[in-house]
């Protein structure tokens, strides 16, 4: 039989107590339906920093790379703010991303009916949205060289950082967003600045390309970045499937997280290529929030972005459909049954905390 190895990285802040309720999925879903997950965890982020002085150890990249499915929590914290560049807890991720050769990192926003209310937009605009932000997660200006501060010598200093992207990147993303519309609602929107940028140029003569040569039956539209920020707050709806850059996409999908009501309900799947011979693809799952330093610690943080970057991982790394679906309808269930974490809390619900939550999904699931 296949492994099911998940090598889990818990990280900081609400990082682990998010991961805790996963853990106890995991357990349910091994001790009660016999599904067989084996677990390992490490340190990622502060954590690893203060065990080794790096954001992530060889070690534990090892494992991270042999692993089926890597699970992350978030890093991050004022407690490093002073540690160097190189070997911020940001740094693990990055190298995690990078190394995993993660390069599309799914993003979906889906606002459950329960929550539509909950949005800080109007209920029309947000109700019964669904769409799916494709994000470029291993190139462009996260990676790009030079990356760096210089001395001008005259008491002035330069920032650097540099976006690039190669048309193989371009090509391999926008591949994986009009793949995934066709399982959707067969449409595409691609997100650049071409107006002031030459990658942007590039981005949307591949993409462009791309769609002509192998993906004409999908419907394709091109927006410039901003607008594109602009509409997702004005109607989300019009939207299916975005493809766009790391950067472009990673405050993308931020505003998409608040059209869900809280960037506590949004997972994320980062995936690699799949292996020629085995067909398996490298792949990691994290919620698309950080690692609350606000709340960390106080038992309150939203475990549900963490527990459906779970679901997605049974989907996609072990084709486990039906229980990835069970997990998302237990999620709407609870939310449906008017259990609320604080960031989601309204009138007439009634509020629980992270380990509250994550006990009414499991047994839910269970049921
Ligand atoms: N994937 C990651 O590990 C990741 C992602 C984003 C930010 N970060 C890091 O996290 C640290 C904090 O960053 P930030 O404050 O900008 O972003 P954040 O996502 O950690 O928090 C933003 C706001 O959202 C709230 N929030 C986030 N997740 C929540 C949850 N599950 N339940 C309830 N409320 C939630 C927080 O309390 C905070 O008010 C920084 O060090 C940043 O670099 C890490
Ligand atoms: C923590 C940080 C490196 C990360 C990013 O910028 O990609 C985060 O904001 C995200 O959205 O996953
Ligand atoms: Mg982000």
């Amino acid at each position: 039989m296949a492994t099911k190895h998940l090598f889990l990285l818990p990280g900081d802040g609400i990082g682990p107590e998010a991961m805790a309720e996963v853990k106890k999925l995991i357990s349910a879903m091994n001790d009660k339906l016999g599904s067989g997950f084996t677990t390992e965890d490490g340190l990622v982020g502060g954590c690893a920093y203060d065990a080794h002085g790096a954001a992530i150890s060889d070690a534990d990249m090892e494992k991270a790379m042999a692993a089926d499915a890597v699970l992350f929590g978030a890093v991050g914290g004022p407690k490093w703010d002073a540690v160097p560049y190189e070997v911020r807890p940001e740094a693990g991720l990055l190298r995690l991303r990078k190394d995993m050769e993660l390069f599309a990192n799914l993003r979906p926003a889906i606002c459950y009916p329960a929550l539509a209310a909950s949005s800080s937009l109007k209920q029309e605009v947000v109700e019964g949205l669904d769409i799916l932000i494709v994000r470029e997660l291993t190139g462009g200006v996260y990676f790009g060289e030079p990356k760096q501060i210089i001395d001008l010598g005259n008491g002035q200093k330069r920032g650097i950082d540099t976006q690039v992207y190669d048309t193989f990147e371009i090509e391999r993303i926008s591949g994986v967003a009009f793949e995934l519309a066709r399982t959707r609602k067969n449409h595409v929107t691609s997100m650049e600045k071409r107006n002031v940028m030459k990658s942007g140029v590039l981005w949307n003569e591949v993409v462009t390309q791309t769609h002509k040569a192998r993906y004409s039956d999908v419907k394709l539209d091109h927006m410039l970045a901003d607008a594109g920020g602009m509409q997702l707050v004005r109607w989300p709806k019009q939207f299916d499937v975005i493809v766009t850059d790391n950067l472009f996409g990673d405050m993308l999908s931020d505003i998409a997280a608040m059209l869900t009501g809280s960037i506590g309900m949004l997972p994320s799947a980062s995936l690699g290529a799949p292996d020629v011979k085995t067909k398996k693809r490298k792949a990691l799952y994290e919620p698309v929030h950080g690692s609350a330093p606000d709340i960390a610690g106080k038992g309150i943080a939203n475990p549900i972005a963490m527990i459906a970057s779970f679901a997605m991982c049974l989907r996609y790394s072990f084709g486990m459909v039906d229980e990835a679906d069970r997990v998302e309808s237990a999620i709407a269930a609870v939310l449906d049954a008017g259990l609320r974490t604080k960031d989601i809390m309204s009138d007439g619900m009634t509020e629980v905390g992270t380990v509250q939550m994550g006990d009414a999904i499991i047994a839910k699931f269970l049921s």
